[in-house]
């Protein structure tokens, strides 16, 4: 993995700052792996109707080795945040910016730069994965469309066993597995070109319970084994919970707290967050 986990907190807004303990000197005076400084994404609008204001004045700042989990309901601006995470839009007003400097979409050397260290895991692998691609193809995707060379046969092999599936899955086609293990397959494809940060977009969501901790597990010993940086975007505080040292509740495109993950579920100083927090029945 080109990041190393580092220590730092994932320091978002809201009205809490993150302990100074949670701080690792390794991680220094580095700037985040990508940030959010009062960042607004506005749709639509005319002369005669304000536009929609998806996220407005959103502070956020995702260090690397930490995990970042963004919690939200349905319409808090989730999607439209990790569209800009991702790189696939740009914000209205204020600024991303990539280990502090701008991310200028315009410049496509940067972008691919981008592209290849930040990956994503969508919610589900029933669509996410190509049903006409054997596995081998779909986790080498990444690999041809970044122009990633070298061995490209070892390096699927290689993630598969890093989310316990047998090279033999390579000349499978994804109806041939089950739930679980097509979501590892997308797991494998979003680490074969190394990424340093891993973006779930609610990524054990469409999962059985019993499956959904396994596949749990697994993002928690990938993200401390290869030091990975994790996102998490889910409507379920218990899973950013169990998953995330960092948390993040976004409400009508703004974040109403943000802290250590701990201090969040234990001590929420937003009503907004008490709510979520009832709406769960069993915390971490
Ligand atoms: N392309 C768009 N055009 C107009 N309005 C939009 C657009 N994208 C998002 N919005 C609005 O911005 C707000 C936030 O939407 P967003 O999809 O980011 O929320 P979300 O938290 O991801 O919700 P969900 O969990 O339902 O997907 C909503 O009011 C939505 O209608």
């Amino acid at each position: 993995m080109s990041d190393q986990a580092a220590g730092g907190d994932a320091l978002a807004g809201g009205d809490r700052n993150p302990a100074e303990g949670d701080r690792n000197p390794a991680e220094g005076d580095a700037p985040p792996f990508v940030a959010l400084d009062g960042v607004w994404r506005e749709f639509g609008g005319s002369r005669r109707t304000p536009p929609t204001a998806a996220l407005a004045g959103v502070d956020l700042a995702v260090r690397s080795g930490r995990s970042v989990g963004i919690v939200g309901e349905s319409g808090a601006g989730k999607s439209t945040l990790l569209r800009l995470l991702l790189g696939l839009d740009s914000p209205t007003r204020g600024t991303v910016s990539y280990r502090g400097a701008p991310l200028d979409r315009r410049d496509r050397a940067l972008m691919r730069r981008y592209r290849r260290e930040v990956q994503v895991v969508l919610q589900d692998p029933r669509t996410s994965l190509d049903p006409r691609m054997t596995v081998a193809r779909i986790v080498a995707e990444p690999l041809r469309s970044l122009k990633i060379g070298g061995d490209v046969s070892a390096r699927v092999d290689e993630v598969l066993g890093w989310v316990g599936l047998d090279p033999d899955a390579r000349t499978k086609y994804p109806a041939q597995f089950s739930g679980g293990q097509r979501q590892r397959i997308a797991i494998a494809r979003a680490l074969a070109p190394s990424p340093s940060v891993l973006v779930g977009d609610e990524p054990v969501s469409a999962l059985d319970v019993s499956v959904r901790e396994q596949v749990m597990d697994l993002l928690r010993r990938l993200q401390s084994e290869l030091g990975l940086t994790l996102v998490l975007v889910s409507h379920d505080m218990a899973i950013v919970g169990q998953l995330c040292e960092e948390t993040v509740v976004l409400r009508g495109g703004e974040v109403v707290e943000a802290g250590p993950t701990r201090e969040v579920l234990t001590r929420p100083t937003a009503a907004y967050t008490r709510e979520l927090l009832a709406a769960v029945p069993t915390l971490p």
